[in-house]
C-alpha cells in the first residue's frame, strides 16, 4: 500500500507526520509532493524513510491512495495536471468540504472519499470526519478508518452534514480559543491583579478538565451546567446572562460559515 499526500502546508505536513509517528503508515509506504521542493524536502527531511514525488503525477504513478492536502482554489489546477494519470485503482481522498465528492466523481474514474482533519490530530487527539463515495470499497472504508483511527476518533458521517459537523470538529479549535479567550479577557478586566497569561492558562485547566470529568462520569452538558450550579448560586446567574445571547451567537457563526463555503464553491475551476 502506498499513501501519496499532494500540498505540505498545514494540514498536508500534520497528516503524514502524525500518522507516521503513530505508525499508522510505515515511511516507506509514504508518498509527499508539494509545489513548493523546501516545503516537501523539510518533511521528507523530518521523517526518514518518507519518499518524495517530484510531481502530481509522479506521485499518482506511485500511489494506491492519494490525498489531495491543497486549498479548495488550488485544487481545479491539480486535478487538471493529476486526474489523466487516475484510474479506478485510485482512491483519491479530499480533506475539505468545499469540493464536494460529486465533483471528483465527474472528473476521475476514482473511488473518492472525503475526510475532514483537525489541527488537534497534532496530538493525535480530537474527532475527525469521513464521508465515503459510493465507490468506496469495504476495504477503502476500513483504510480510513484505521487510518484516521490512530490519530483521533472518526466519526462516519453523510455529506450533507460536513459544514456544520465541521465547525464543530475542524473549526471548533479556532472558535472555542475565540470563545476562551473572550472569558479570559472578560476576567482580566474585572481583576486589575490577574495576568492575562495567567487567567488563559486557567480557562485552559478548566476546559480540559471539565471535558475530562464529562467522560469519565458520563456528564452531559447540561449535567455538568447544574452540578455547578448551586441553587441562588452564582453560576445560574451568569448562565441566565450566557443564554440571552449564546444561542443567537453560535447560529450566526455557523450561517456564516455555510454562507462563505457556498460562495468558494461557486468559484471553484472545477
Ligand atoms: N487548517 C486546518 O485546521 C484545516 C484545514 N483543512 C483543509 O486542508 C486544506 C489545506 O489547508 P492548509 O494546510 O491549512 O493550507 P496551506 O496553505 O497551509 O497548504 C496548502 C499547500 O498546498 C500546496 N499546493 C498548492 N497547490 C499545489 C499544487 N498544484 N501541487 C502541489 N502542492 C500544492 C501549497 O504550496 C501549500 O503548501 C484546505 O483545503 C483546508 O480547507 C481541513 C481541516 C482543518
Ligand atoms: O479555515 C478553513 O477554511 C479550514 C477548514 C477548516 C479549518 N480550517
Amino acid at each position: 500500500m502506498r499513501v501519496g499526500f499532494i500540498g505540505m502546508g498545514n494540514m498536508g505536513r500534520l497528516l503524514v507526520t502524525a500518522l507516521v509517528r503513530a505508525g499508522a503508515l510505515r515511511p516507506d509506504e509514504v508518498i509527499i509532493h508539494s509545489r513548493t521542493a523546501e516545503k516537501r524536502r523539510r518533511v521528507a527531511e523530518s521523517l526518514p524513510g518518507v519518499q518524495q514525488a517530484y510531481s502530481g503525477t509522479d506521485l499518482v504513478r506511485r500511489c494506491d491512495a492519494v490525498f489531495l492536502c491543497v486549498k479548495p482554489g488550488d485544487t481545479g489546477a491539480v486535478l487538471a495536471e493529476i486526474a489523466p494519470y487516475i484510474t479506478r485503482d485510485h482512491l483519491l481522498v479530499v480533506i475539505n468540504n468545499t469540493v464536494t465528492l460529486a465533483m471528483l466523481e465527474e472528473r476521475t474514474p476514482a473511488r473518492v472519499a472525503k475526510v475532514i482533519p483537525s489541527v488537534v490530530q497534532t496530538v493525535a487527539r480530537g474527532a475527525s470526519l469521513l464521508i465515503f463515495g459510493e465507490r468506496c470499497t469495504h476495504g477503502d472504508r476500513a483504510l480510513l478508518v484505521r487510518l484516521m483511527g490512530a490519530i483521533s476518533r472518526p466519526h462516519v458521517i453523510a455529506e450533507a452534514d460536513v459544514r456544520a459537523a465541521s465547525d464543530l470538529t475542524s473549526c471548533g479549535p479556532a472558535f472555542l480559543s475565540c470563545a476562551f479567550q473572550a472569558l479570559a479577557e472578560a476576567a482580566c478586566r474585572r481583576a486589575p491583579g490577574l495576568p492575562r497569561e495567567v487567567a488563559e492558562a486557567m480557562v485552559r485547566e478548566t476546559a480540559r478538565a471539565t471535558c475530562e470529568l464529562m467522560e469519565q462520569t458520563g456528564y452531559s452538558f447540561a449535567d455538568t451546567m447544574q452540578r455547578v450550579s448551586t441553587p441562588g448560586g452564582v453560576t445560574a446567574a451568569g448562565l441566565a446572562a450566557m443564554r440571552e445571547r449564546v444561542g443567537g451567537l453560535w447560529d450566526q457563526v455557523l450561517a456564516a460559515t455555510a454562507a462563505h463555503e457556498a460562495v468558494k464553491r461557486e468559484q471553484l475551476d472545477l
